[in-house]
């Protein structure tokens, strides 16, 4: 079988004196793209930090691509990009990018590639200071594409975009995954849910289900994901979905 692109097992973080997952396991595989969907404050910012190598207080195993996470040797081969748009206000998009492409050792030229594939070509050279909050967030989801990372992070990078630009953003990760990256993106609104290849629903830290986006709705017999996964939850409370037990693919809990 193909190495997962991330394999948890038994993933306990603690912040501060609060356990946000005590003891969750799942593999990610290659070429997909994962959403990470749950309400605010379920711990999905937590587990994309832990899978990046970011996180304090991570207990259990880790690997992503084959190694522990945050190695060093992952450097180039992860890309994160957070919730706040990490970037240089008073530098133009391409300036912003050109730093970050060399800063990576990215190839010559790749932040107009990156430009082009976020569509920011007409505001390539206007300083990040006068963009609109939708398009500082698109300079840095460019700079987590520069160098073509293998794994490609992503904290709720539809946050607050209109509905075209939220569908052109979908429709840039499933082409990164037809080319072969794997993406792993967080949001909050369960309707979208039906881009990704592969759901893991988040609440108050448990994995309620490891799933695909049809497997949801066939499950649950629901039409839409939001209803899903209110059905899920309504599964989970009934006891269905043990804390800390570990999901298989496909498997919901119901
Ligand atoms: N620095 C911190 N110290 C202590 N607890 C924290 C810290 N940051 C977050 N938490 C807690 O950890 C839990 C998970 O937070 P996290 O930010 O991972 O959730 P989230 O699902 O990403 O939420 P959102 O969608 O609102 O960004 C929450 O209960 C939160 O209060």
């Amino acid at each position: 079988m193909e190495q997962a692109t991330v394999l948890v097992r038994d993933l306990k973080v603690r912040r501060g004196r609060k356990t946000v997952f005590d003891g969750i396991g799942f593999e990610i595989p290659r070429g997909e793209v994962t959403g990470l969907l749950g309400p605010s404050g379920c711990g999905k910012t937590t587990l994309l930090r832990a899978i990046v190598g970011v996180q304090a207080g991570v207990q259990g195993e880790l690997q992503v691509l084959g190694e522990s996470a945050g190695s060093r040797s992952l450097r180039t081969r992860v890309a994160y990009a957070t919730q706040a748009a990490s970037v240089y206000d008073d530098l133009s998009v391409r300036q912003n990018l050109a730093f970050f492409a060399r800063a990576l050792g990215a190839p010559r030229g790749d932040e107009d590639r990156v430009i082009d594939l976020v569509g920011l070509r007409d505001q390539a050279k206007q300083r990040v200071e006068a963009l609109s909050g939708g398009q500082r967030n698109r300079v840095s989801l460019a700079a987590a594409l520069l160098g073509s990372p293998e794994l490609i992070v992503l904290d709720e990078p539809t946050v607050g975009l209109d509905p075209v630009l939220r569908a052109e953003l979908w429709a840039l990760f499933r082409k990164l995954a037809s080319e072969g990256a794997t993406l792993i993106v967080s949001s909050h609104v369960m309707d979208e849910a039906l881009h990704c290849d592969r759901l893991l629903l988040l609440r108050e830290g448990e994995i309620v289900a490891d799933t695909t986006p049809s497997n949801l709705l066939e499950s649950t017999g629901e039409r839409d994901p939001e209803a899903a996964f209110l059905a899920v939850i309504a599964g989970a409370g009934s006891g269905a979905a043990m804390p800390g037990h570990p999901r298989h693919a496909g498997e919901v809990a119901s």
